[in-house]
């Protein structure tokens, strides 16, 4: 009798240890979600919230591949990290779907949980990702629109299996796609912030932003900087000839000829009225003359169409600078304002030379 309690006894510990074991492990799973949450809603950037997406979801949840999928029909979300300087080519997880959204998973609001299939999950995990064997497909749903998918994906066949309870992940997919919407938001704000309404290059405030920041960088790694001051000749004239319409549309076709010579990693900036600026990273100033003429013939060399069916010829007058070497730390943000300056005394030289010139600041 003693004997037989003893080994109940026994028994019931060894089950209860088991159960506090199990309890320990889920308590500290569910600890891990909670900081992956918290992580995941304090992202300010569309580059945290993708950081978090693919590094702390993946390694919280033992997952071997994570895609978050966006649904950009006109390639605006795209644009607008392009545009904040946000190389999205870094991210071969973070997938843009254009068309063919109907293709994508079915039913595509609900989650689809199974067996990875090359025919349905193609789109989802795109060659330049590891191919998982099961997969948890999760729709990104805000304010009853469809905006993506969250796509987990583990090589354990076993991991995701069709009869699984989703209601978890589903959950995890509410807080990613929240979290997406916030981001997208906050980036679209500040990209209208620095943007400029009628042509769509940066404003004044961006260029400025930029100016300090690669004035120290190029301190740093003492590469060269130079600017160009743009602006178009005669521009009054434009206005009393093509009315107001017709100079805007001039201004936005400059715009888009001045970028068009630009390298990415460059600024380019509306200053107000008639007058670009342009900052060039890594560029002597003998590079950036060659840039400049390169946009002086673009912009005279062939006439601009307005949609009343006229056609006109304008010319712009540039002039450039490169920064000079700092002294200290202190003196970055005058020596800044001064090679703007520079450039500014370059163009008034080219305008007082007869315009739709190139002048380069000594
Ligand atoms: N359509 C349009 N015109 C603008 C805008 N901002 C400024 N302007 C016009 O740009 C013209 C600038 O004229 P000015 O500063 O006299 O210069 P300009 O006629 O280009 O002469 P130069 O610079 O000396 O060659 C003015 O007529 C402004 O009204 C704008 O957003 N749209």
């Amino acid at each position: 009798m003693t004997n037989t309690l003893t080994t109940e006894n026994s028994q019931l510990r060894n089950q209860l240890k088991l159960l506090l074991e199990q309890a320990h492990r889920n308590q500290q799973i569910m600890q891990r979600y909670q900081e992956f949450d918290l992580k995941f809603i304090s992202s300010n950037t569309f580059q945290e919230l993708i950081d978090s997406v693919f590094d702390t979801l993946t390694e919280a949840s033992e997952l071997d591949v994570v895609t978050l999928s966006l649904i950009d029909p006109d390639a605006e979300i795209r644009r607008i990290l392009t545009d904040l300087r946000i190389d999205v080519s870094d991210y071969p997880n973070l997938i843009f779907i254009e068309q063919g959204v109907d293709e994508i998973t079915h039913p595509a609001r609900k989650p689809s949980i199974g067996p990875y299939s090359t025919m349905q999950h193609r789109r989802l995990f795109p060659d330049t990702v590891l191919k998982p064997n099961s997969v948890a497909i999760l729709p990104l749903i805000r304010r009853n629109a469809l905006i993506g998918w969250l796509s987990l994906g583990s090589l354990d066949q076993e991991r995701f299996t069709s009869g699984m309870a989703s209601d978890f992940l589903q959950h995890r997919a509410s807080i990613v796609a929240i979290c997406v919407e916030n981001v997208i938001n906050n980036e679209r704000l500040q990209h209208i912030g620095l943007t400029d309404p009628l042509t769509g290059v940066n404003n004044r405030r961006y260029v400025e932003r930029r100016l300090l920041e690669e004035v120290g960088r190029t301190q740093r790694h003492g590469y060269s900087l130079s600017a160009m001051y743009i602006d178009l000749d005669f521009f009054k004239k434009v206005n009393d000839n093509y009315g107001h319409q017709g100079g805007d549309e001039v201004l936005r076709e400059v715009a888009a000829r001045i970028k068009a010579e630009l390298r990415l990693s460059d600024a380019l900036g509306r200053f107000g009225g008639e007058e670009f600026v342009v900052l060039l990273i890594d560029a002597s100033l003998d590079a950036a003359v060659v840039v400049a003429e390169r946009i002086r013939a673009s912009v005279c060399n062939i006439p601009i169409a307005l949609t009343t069916g006229e056609n006109l010829r304008v010319t712009v007058s540039i002039g450039v600078s490169n920064l000079k070497a700092i002294g200290r730390k202190e003196e970055t943000a005058a020596a800044a304002q001064q090679f703007l300056a520079k450039a500014d005394q370059a163009l008034y030289l080219a305008k007082q030379g007869g315009r739709n010139k190139v002048v380069s600041a000594e």
